[in-house]
């Protein structure tokens, strides 16, 4: 087997070699002679833009996928054309997934759930043998080091535990020799639970695992990979070790320029000393309690962006969708513009100019069979109206102009969204709501799955909405966008208030610190 100069990053055995990698969807060239090695025993991180093609590689590695060509090789097996490969052939390659959404049943049990790939084990009259299966589980999770019982539900298990089950479930078999590959395992993880899941990694890792891991998440791929392969337009950009490499450096080999700074420009200047002055807030709700959230108060004047701190479970996304109508508040009031909404509704919020952009976008607001152009401008057709009809060339050119704003990787305004890289659907599907300028804009995680390079045009437009007057809440996990785009930060824990933080008092370490403690106990 060779390995070609270029692609080796260690002196290490290479465990797995992929050669030339083509794929196109028509004209439309997507990975152009992708070549990488993983080392044994290494964490080797796949980074790229949106649409650089890494979900596109992993379906060919997976054999979901078919390439135009490309060879896979491992050492001691045969070397495997990757035009006609197929799952079975990337099973007997040794290569074993787990997806971002990890595909665990949330309502068995850990023991259930393995045996649902691997098997039931029987005994006399073929009736499952329970004490069995829980034992060889047992055995699984402690070879694993995951400290979980194997008569526990999946669903009470926390975030990393799930993630570490579906991996150990993922490597049960004996194949000694198998590349572990990771679709952004922690894209939904909280930031503590990310740790405990990557330190599990970097264990397996150092038993002498090989791990492919794709994220858009610049400080882990940093703090846990040994190498990256950086994907720029379906060719490899650089194939580095990460000791050297900084995160800045990293997103320009990505962006294939020169960002000079991650987040753009600061909070607006002045807004930070200077709170808007307009004396009735857009938004006034108090003592607001509805599903996990209670007794909320919050004001949110025109112009002001105020980000929602939290950990998973603390509220964010139920206090966004109480405010939109979308949950019934047991009590309280919803004040917009100094009106009470009376009978609170999605219908009524929209109609006094609450937009929420949804957490999960792409299944909650993208139209699916709807061009990139009609994703966008579908809250503002109204204005592409003349003469009673809807003017084409108008949507296209609003559409055109949001795609040459927010960098969406698409043929053109015309494409089908669902040809859209995941990324580029996300940001197809906030240009609708920046478009439109509401008067309150809700918007619930409006980074995750975009990446890094885009994060700073994306929080470029939303300054300049809200600039404009339109009122905006950011509820986020990333506290460094919180801490970047926010002129107030209110921080959740436990469906109330645990503190806020506005102008320079705004930090990542206080924004972290509240998240797990009283304001008063620290
Ligand atoms: N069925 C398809 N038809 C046409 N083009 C497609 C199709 N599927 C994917 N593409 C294109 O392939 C390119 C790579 O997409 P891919 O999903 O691999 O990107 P990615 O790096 O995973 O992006 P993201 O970070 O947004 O998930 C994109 O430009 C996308 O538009």
């Amino acid at each position: 087997m060779t390995v070609p100069e270029s692609v080796a990053e260690s002196e290490r055995p290479a465990s797995l070699v992929v050669s030339d990698v083509h794929k196109s969807y028509g004209a439309a060239s997507v990975l152009r002679g992708v070549s990488f090695a993983l080392t044994r025993g290494h964490i080797h991180a796949l980074a790229g833009g949106n649409g650089s093609g890494k979900s596109t590689l992993i379906k060919v590695l997976a054999g979901i996928e078919r390439a135009d060509g490309g060879v896979l090789t491992r050492p001691g097996r045969a070397e495997t054309e990757l035009s006609g490969f197929t799952p079975d052939h990337a099973r007997a390659a040794g290569l074993r997934f787990v997806h971002q959404d990890l595909g665990l049943l949330p309502d068995m049990t850990v023991a259930e759930n393995v045996a649902f790939t691997r098997g039931f084990p029987r005994g006399g009259g073929r009736r499952i043998a329970w004490r069995r299966l829980h034992e060889t589980t047992r055995a699984l999770l402690e070879r694993f080091e995951v400290d979980v019982d194997p008569t526990a539900v999946v669903r009470t298990l926390r975030p990393a535990d799930r993630a570490m089950v579906a991996i150990a479930r993922a490597l049960a078999d004996d194949d000694p020799d198998q590349v572990l590959v990771l679709d952004e395992p922690t894209a939904s993880l909280p930031h503590h639970e990310v740790d405990i899941l990557l330190e599990g990694l970097s264990r397996r890792a150092r038993q002498g695992q090989t791990i492919l891991y794709v994220s858009h998440r610049l400080d882990e791929v940093l703090s846990s990979a040994d190498a990256v392969t950086v994907l720029r337009d379906g060719a490899v950009a650089a194939t580095r070790g990460t000791e050297n490499l900084d995160k800045l450096h990293l997103a320009e080999l990505m962006a294939g320029r020169s960002l000079g700074t991650l987040y753009g420009d600061r909070r607006r200047p002045a807004s930070a000393e200077e709170p808007p002055s307009d004396p009735v807030p857009v938004l006034e709700a108090r003592g607001l309690s509805a599903g996990r959230i209670g007794d909320v108060d919050l004001e949110v004047r025109a112009g002001e962006i105020v980000g929602l701190a939290g950990l998973l479970g603390s509220g964010r996304s139920t206090l966004l969708r109480a405010i939109f109508g979308a949950v019934r508040p047991v009590s309280g009031t919803v004040k917009l513009d100094g009106t009470a909404l009376t009978a609170p509704s999605i219908r009524a919020a929209m109609r006094r100019g609450v937009a929420l952009v949804p957490e999960d976008r792409l299944a909650d607001a993208l139209f699916p069979e709807a061009s990139v152009a009609r994703n966008i401008t579908v809250a503002t057709l109204a204005r592409h109206v003349r003469w009673g009809r809807l003017s084409r060339s108008r949507e296209r050119a609003t559409a055109t102009g949001a795609i040459e704003e927010l960098r969406i990787k698409t043929a053109g305004p015309d494409q089908t969204v669902t040809r859209l890289s995941g990324g580029n659907q996300q940001k197809a599907v906030v240009a609708r709501w920046l478009q439109r300028a509401p008067r309150l804009l809700l918007l619930d995680e409006p980074t995750q799955g975009v990446d890094v390079m885009t994060r700073a045009d994306l929080y470029e437009r939303v300054r300049a909405v809200a600039a404009s007057g339109t009122a905006v809440i950011v509820a986020s996990s990333d506290v460094e966008e919180l801490a970047h785009l926010c002129d107030r930060v209110v921080v959740l824990r436990v469906g109330r208030v645990a503190a806020e933080l506005s102008g320079t008092e705004i930090s990542v370490r206080k924004i972290v610190k509240y998240s797990y403690a009283d304001q008063e106990a620290s």
